[in-house]
């Protein structure tokens, strides 16, 4: 059952240590996060979406990542949905357990990590929980006359896309996420790009930001891979007791196919390799148990 903390924001939060949230994410394994930053519309998840096409990342929107968390019923759920209409930022604990499980689920090692860290105390918790620190920091810096008229025209339904709370968020913005863009900036993490342009333009020149990880690009980035990826993970735990022997030699084998396609196979012939592995282990498994 879940235990009630408070929240550094003194607001309730609700742990739920009945689920595996991830928390030991990453544990031992290789990460590459970067930390995507921006004013509220300064175009965040428009280019995220460019750079997932181009360079094989996972684009994890901290804000997408709440608002689900709002549709599933969840205990967090008022509290999430309180804020954001306010346009305060959810405590870390939150989010950083999301952000953990997105990560973990979805079976890539490079991250895109949108609209996070938005305060000192994001930074601090997902540094001190993960021990990942971002590779760089991709900064869209854009005025607050082209953020709003961009907010007012995106039409998404969404509850803080309202003239008063956008006056709040960019007051939140100012006062509490700068501060984290200067932090990077003084560490020389920050990659500044002029985000008032075009999405064409601005995408030119994030291109050129990202361009030492194209090389990387055709690897088991690409979505598809990824969601067969997540499909495996999940599988035995369905079918089987997860303590299971024959559950723990699937993961093995899994883990060990991870890496050499990672390294050695095209996206296309690695989704093709990993449907079939899917299919025999769905097929056989049963038989295998049988005899485990
Ligand atoms: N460079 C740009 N020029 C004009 N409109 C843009 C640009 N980038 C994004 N937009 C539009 O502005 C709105 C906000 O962009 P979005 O990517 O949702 O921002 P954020 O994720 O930073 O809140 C969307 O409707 C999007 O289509
Ligand atoms: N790290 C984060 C990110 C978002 N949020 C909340 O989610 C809201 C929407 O964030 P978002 O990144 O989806 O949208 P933009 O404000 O960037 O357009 C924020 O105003 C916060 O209330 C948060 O609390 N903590």
């Amino acid at each position: 059952m879940g235990t009630t903390l408070n929240g550094t924001v003194d607001v309730p939060v609700v742990v739920d240590e009945s689920k595996d949230a991830g928390e030991n994410f990453p544990g031992d394994k290789k990460i590459t996060v970067v930390f995507v930053l921006g004013g509220p519309g300064s175009g965040k998840g428009t280019q995220c979406a460019n750079i997932v096409k181009h360079f094989g990342f996972t684009h994890l929107s901290a804000g997408d990542l709440l608002r689900a968390e709002i549709k599933s019923g969840s205990e967090n759920g008022t509290m999430i949905q309180n804020m954001i209409k306010e346009g305060k930022i959810v405590p870390s604990e939150v989010t950083i357990k999301l952000l953990q499980r997105a990560m973990r689920e979805s079976g890539n090692d490079k991250f895109l990590i949108d609209g996070f860290p938005r305060n000192e105390e994001n930074r601090a918790a997902f540094e001190n929980v993960t021990k990942i620190e971002p590779e760089f920091v991709l900064f869209l810096d854009c005025s607050e006359e082209e953020m709003e008229q961009r907010i007012l025209g995106r039409n998404q339904g969404r509850d803080d896309d309202n003239i008063e709370t956008i006056r709040k968020r960019f007051k939140v913005f100012m006062e509490s996420s700068l501060p984290v863009v200067e932090y990077y900036n003084s560490k020389g993490k920050l990659r500044k790009v002029d985000g008032g342009k075009s999405v064409e333009e601005v995408f030119e020149a994030v291109k050129e930001i990202f361009s030492p990880y194209s090389a990387q690009a055709n690897t088991v980035g690409n979505s598809k891979v990824s969601t067969v990826k997540g499909f495996l993970r999940w599988w035995p735990d369905f079918r089987i007791d997860g303590s299971h022997v024959a559950c723990r030699w699937f993961r093995t084998a899994r883990r060990i196919l991870s890496r050499i396609l990672t390294k050695a196979m095209s996206p296309k012939a690695t989704y093709i390799f990993v449907v079939c592995i899917a299919v025999f282990a769905y097929v056989y498994m049963p038989t295998i148990e049988g005899y485990m």
